[in-house]
């Protein structure tokens, strides 16, 4: 895809950094939602449980292509991004959000300009008490994502990136 680096050529052509640690590959755990079937950019990471308080808030700020890195602990009971925020996300210009836990509002989500992944959906909405943290190192599909780290997505699969790789 114009724009777009395919993952399955990366991992073909940085050998060296998949070994090395520096290239990482998420277990494939996630199923795609949104417009975006490829996304990347630099990691903007959360660490929440079952409370998306600071999903929107993040979400509210300028995206900047930016993508959302949401460590939920694998949470099943509930989700943590919704139709409104993925409007949000939209308009804010991020272009993904990765969730290692549930979305809700699915067909909403599936029509909004931005990439998303997330284990599966759920029809409760979370807590909103504030609780979590921001830019902290976390562990998602097996693998380290520190904040201003590079993701990229496709159809393949996601790759994690210390730095920024171009063709
Ligand atoms: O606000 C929430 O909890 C998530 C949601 O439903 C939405 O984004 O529409």
């Amino acid at each position: 895809m114009a724009g777009l680096l395919a993952t399955a050529e990366l991992c073909d052509t940085n050998a060296g950094l998949l070994a090395s640690g520096e290239l990482r590959v998420l277990e494939p755990v996630f199923r795609a939602y949104g417009q975006r079937q490829a996304f990347s950019g630099p990691v903007m990471t959360l660490k929440v449980f079952e409370d998306n308080s600071l999903v929107r808030e993040a979400l509210e700020s300028r995206g900047e292509g930016k993508v959302l890195v949401v460590d939920g602990g694998g949470s099943m009971r509930c989700g943590l991004v919704g139709g409104n925020l993925g409007l949000l996300a939209q308009s804010m210009g991020w272009a993904g959000i990765v969730v290692n836990g549930c979305i809700r509002d699915v067909d909403e989500i599936n029509g909004c300009d931005i990439g998303v992944r997330a284990l599966a959906s759920h029809p409760v909405k979370s807590n909103k008490r504030g609780i979590g943290e921001r830019h902290v190192p976390v562990h998602v599909a097996g693998t380290l994502i520190r904040d201003g780290e590079w993701l990229y997505a496709d159809s393949d699969g996601i790759l994690v990136s210390s730095c920024e790789i171009s063709v």
